[in-house]
């Protein structure tokens, strides 16, 4: 389990993350989706201990992570893939990381197996692609076989193979009860993979809820009589509607199909036409960042 308290990052006098609070619960896949710039390499790096933070707090397994001893079998991390040591095979790669932090060469070979390198071991990683590079600090991330992982936009330069089998090794992680925290900001990746969502922008929590709820966020459309359009509106507002007239149709958010049913006739209101719109990952996705990447683009173009 990652808990994050009122996490504080600063850069100059901007704020890269500001006030996060979310916690990332084990036995699913937890995304952490957010527009470019919004924050999710620097918080994953300040939850790796590998920046301190202004403010705030961050605790693995309930204990801050200084606390713990052996800390690559408790936490394991793909970040960025470029910085690792050019020269040396893919399996000195590992062997030095592993030797580093007391883990049997078995594991190496396992890790290697397990990440599709085991073929191109001894060559060395300044020949690798992009995905195999990727591939490679998924292995990293895997060798002292951590209850609690991060990957950072790990599907980035891998091929169709490649992302089926990041999505599938993510939900069998997930699976054996693992603590998954992925970021991307590939809203259809999220849709496919993960069970929770947390998204961000501007450094600040936009949503943190199950994957489910944020596609749920359904509207519906509903015509009524139009002598009887006022006393819809005004019994659909009081029932938590969002209401919206739109010539004759009415556009409602909060008050689900069956239940705005019900309550029209209930109350002796004809219905002509009641239709739900479920949006899809992508426009909630939209719909909560899209000020904050407004903001981006102001800020960039000042
Ligand atoms: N070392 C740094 N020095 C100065 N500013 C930084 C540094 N690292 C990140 N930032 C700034 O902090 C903000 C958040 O960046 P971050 O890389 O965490 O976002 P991100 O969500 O991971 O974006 P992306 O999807 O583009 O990787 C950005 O405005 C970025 O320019």
């Amino acid at each position: 389990m990652i808990e994050v308290t009122g996490l504080v990052k600063r850069y100059g006098r901007a704020a890269a993350v500001d006030g996060l609070t979310f916690t990332v619960r084990p036995g699913r896949v937890t995304g952490f989706l957010g527009p470019n710039g919004a924050g999710k390499s620097t918080t994953m790096r300040l939850v790796l201990g590998l920046d301190r933070a202004h403010k705030g707090r961050v605790l693995i397994d309930g204990r801050p992570l200084r606390d713990l001893d052996r800390p690559l079998t408790r936490v394991g991390a793909l970040l960025d893939a470029s910085g690792v040591h050019s020269g040396r095979t893919a399996r000195n790669h590992l062997r030095v990381i592993a030797a580093a932090n007391g883990i049997g060469e078995r594991r190496v070979d396992a890790c290697l197996e397990l990440a599709g390198l085991a073929a191109v071991a001894g060559r060395r990683i300044r020949g690798f692609s992009l995905g195999m590079r990727q591939r490679l600090g998924i292995a990293a991330a895997l060798l002292g076989d951590p209850g609690v992982l991060l990957f950072d936009e790990p599907v980035n330069g891998l091929d169709a193979e490649g992302v089926q089998w990041v999505r599938t090794l993510m939900r069998d992680l997930a699976a054996e009860g693992r603590t998954v925290f992925v970021s991307s900001h590939l809203m259809a990746e999220m849709q496919n993979t993960a069970d929770h969502l947390i998204v961000i922008g501007r450094g600040r929590l936009l949503a943190d809820a199950p994957i489910g709820d944020l596609v749920a966020t359904a509207s519906i459309e509903l015509r009524v009589p139009e002598a009887k359009t006022g006393t819809a509106v005004g019994l659909l507002a009081r029932a938590g509607g969002d209401v919206t007239v739109d010539g004759g149709d009415l556009l409602i958010k909060g008050v689900d199909a069956t239940h705005a049913g019900e309550l029209l006739l209930g109350a002796g209101i004809p219905i002509i036409h009641l239709a739900e719109h479920r949006s899809s990952l992508e426009e909630a996705y939209l719909d909560l960042t899209g000020e904050a990447v407004e903001y981006h683009a102001l800020e960039r173009r000042s």
